[in-house]
């Protein structure tokens, strides 16, 4: 049977990041997409016009009619919105053992839009880390939810120690927003320290690329990878979808979905 996909996020009308970017990973990684929206932005390349969450229960039913028809193998959760949100999903995940679990804790947009309210950090840390087979924060998302400045690796590998201390199984510091000459994300399992590194590209076009990615990883995990191998084939993924990118917008660009497939088939 083919893999089953989950994506817990909120609309991008742009087509570059939340659910859009997220099912369009889902689909170029052969697994069957699904959704559940948390919130309907109004976005565009330039930023984020506006955001209108939805009510709770509205996430609450699409995750119900999902989960006891078509039957998930791997979910992922990003934009949630609000503290009311976050907790309701948090109780359907435990729910209908919605797992392994992806956990994207998208806070701000790229273009600088929060997408968060504040009061729904400490919810995050309480309710849906712990559950995370795999939690993936920006280095900003980082900062936030540890209250640690993460500027050198020693301070990121103390952060990586308290997420799991939360109870995530596992967590990634992307280092998309460091300052290196590459882009060096940060794994660690509660054993073992890893670096993925890859070339960092002087490009606009990084609109989704954190969806993107966590989206990558939940699709692997789906076809049966283990986390640590699903990270790091989603790692490929989202080079290949920034180093091709597709100039589309005047702002902050998408990234170029397809790219990961067509570099595959020309080899
Ligand atoms: N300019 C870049 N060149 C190469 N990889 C990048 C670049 N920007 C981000 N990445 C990678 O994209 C992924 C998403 O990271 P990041 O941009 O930090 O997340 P977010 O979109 O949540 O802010 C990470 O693997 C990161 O290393
Ligand atoms: C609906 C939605 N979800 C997530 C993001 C974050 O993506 P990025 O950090 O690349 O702007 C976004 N801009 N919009």
């Amino acid at each position: 049977m083919i893999a089953r996909t989950l994506t817990i996020a909120g609309s991008d009308s742009g087509g570059g990041a939340g659910i859009q970017a997220d099912i369009k990973t889902f689909q170029e990684l052969e697994t069957f997409g699904m959704s559940a929206i948390t919130a309907i932005t109004a976005q565009n390349t330039l930023g984020v016009q506006k955001v209108y969450p939805l009510a709770p229960e509205a996430a609450a039913e699409q995750i119900h009619s999902v989960a006891t028809d078509l039957g998930v193998d791997a979910t992922k959760t990003g934009m949630l919105a609000t503290a009311d949100i976050v907790k309701t999903v948090a109780q359907k995940i435990r729910e209908f053992g919605l797992f392994p679990l992806v956990v994207d804790p998208v806070m701000v947009s790229t273009s600088g839009h929060v997408l968060l309210d504040e009061d729904a950090r400490i919810v995050y840390k309480k309710e849906l880390i712990p559950l995370a087979s795999v939690v993936t924060p920006n280095l900003p998302e980082a900062e936030v939810l540890t209250g640690l400045s993460l500027a050198d690796p020693d301070s990121r590998r103390q952060a990586a120690r308290m997420f799991v201390e939360w109870g995530a199984k596992a967590v990634v510091i992307k280092g998309g927003h460091g300052n290196e000459s590459t882009a060096d994300d940060l794994y660690y399992d509660g054993e073992e320290f890893s670096v993925l590194s890859a070339p960092r590209f002087d490009t606009k076009q990084t609109h989704g690329t954190g969806c993107t990615f966590s989206a990558a990883i939940t699709a692997f995990l789906a076809k049966g990878a283990s986390t640590y191998d699903a990270v790091k084939q989603a790692k490929e993924f989202i080079t290949a979808a920034i180093s091709h990118p597709l100039n589309l917008g005047r702002g902050h660009g998408p990234t170029n979905h397809f790219a990961y497939r067509h570099r595959r088939e020309n080899r």
